[in-house]
């Protein structure tokens, strides 16, 4: 590949399947080399650390979403460091925050004064389990599909046919004429988030189009001006806890099972015992999937979520305590653990 390096945005809802994704097109990226900048909405970065080691060549920045919190002076430092002499790469991949503005990051992008890059589309990922609910909660998800350049509909494993076309109908809805890609464990070829093909525009037009998003203002003026325009994250927060004590199981996963209202997202990884290494913990409304961690370290878990009471914060880390867990305390964990040995 030669000329100015695509910068590919990957956009998608807390949850839907990103980091999975590019994880996925790290490991076959087909001799094609890429570029990764991960923005994690909580205080700490987890997603870097799920991504880190699959790819040389990575940017994590927690706390906040990329479409606020960075200028684009900071984005011009950031792409010119990974596409700079001494890392080579074919193209860039900017994860972005389940939380962020998708029409703000393409014109983040489109923006750039860096003569090295280009914009090179955005892919949006919608979780067919979740987004018809999600979409209910938050009309502006479905708005973020207006952009996309390819749509993946990912967390086909967990609907049947009915869903899958529920969501298709969905999708073609706001995106219309955009390419669907319909799949699980967002399994998708690196090609296509490169060069996804053609809209069909002949069925509907595009509904905002570049230059239209060019045009408007809102962003940021809206945000000198006192927000007229509101983003996602405005109204989501997240809690962490950082420790080097031990989790109790049991009330780790009673907690998990019952979250605290407002609760969406959660993620991260857990030590419950000596010796055995860490457990990535994730869950996604009220699916939990739990996993052994390949690093051994301490406990990192953040919960984001929209509306949750103040006390959240005490309540998690009401789940540390100095003892580590017996066998018996850990059998809840292992209910939990997919394909694994405990
Ligand atoms: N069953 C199933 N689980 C999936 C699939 N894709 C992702 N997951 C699981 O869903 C959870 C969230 O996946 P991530 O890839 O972390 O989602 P994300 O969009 O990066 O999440 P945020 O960065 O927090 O917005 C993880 O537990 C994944 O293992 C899928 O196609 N099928």
């Amino acid at each position: 590949m030669s000329g100015p390096v695509p910068v590919v945005l990957v956009a998608g809802y807390l949850g839907s399947g990103k980091t999975t994704m590019l994880n996925h097109v790290l490991r076959r990226n087909r001799g094609i080399r890429l570029g990764v900048v991960v923005n994690d909405f909580g205080s700490i970065d987890i997603d870097s650390m799920l991504v880190a080691g699959q790819v040389d060549s990575v940017i994590g920045l927690g706390n906040g979403c990329l479409c606020c919190a960075v200028d684009s002076e900071d984005l011009d430092e950031m792409l010119g460091t990974l596409t700079g002499p001494n890392s080579p790469v074919d193209a860039v991949v900017i994860e972005a925050s389940g939380l962020a503005e998708p029409r703000a990051l393409i014109r983040m992008v489109l923006g750039s004064a860096h003569p090295g890059v280009r914009y090179g589309g955005l892919v949006v990922v919608v979780d067919a389990v979740n987004m018809t609910d999600s979409v209910e909660r938050h009309p502006d998800l479905a708005q973020h599909l207006a952009f996309a350049d390819l749509v993946v509909v990912n967390k086909s494993d967990l609907v049947g046919d009915d869903g899958r076309a529920r969501m298709l109908d969905l999708v073609r809805r706001h995106a219309p004429g955009a390419p669907v890609v319909v799949t699980d464990h967002g399994r998708v070829d690196v090609a296509l988030l490169l060069d996804p093909p053609e809209r069909t525009d002949d069925d509907a037009p595009r509904q905002l189009s570049l230059d239209d998003l060019l045009r408007e203002d809102d962003h940021d003026h809206g945000h000198a001006a006192g927000h007229d325009h509101e983003h996602l994250h405005d109204a989501y927060r997240s809690v962490a806890v950082e420790t080097s004590r031990y989790v109790d199981p049991r009330a780790l996963i009673a907690l998990l099972e019952d979250p605290p209202a407002g609760l969406y997202r959660s993620k991260g990884f857990v030590r419950f015992t000596t010796g055995r290494g860490r457990f990535l913990v994730q869950t996604v409304g009220r699916h939990i999937v739990i996993e052994r961690a390949p690093a051994r370290g301490s406990t990192a878990l953040v919960f984001l979520g929209a509306g949750m009471d103040d006390d959240v914060d005490a309540v998690l880390q009401g789940v540390v305590r100095d003892r580590p867990a017996t066998d018996e305390e850990m059998l809840v964990v292992h209910r939990y653990l997919r394909n694994q040995e405990i």
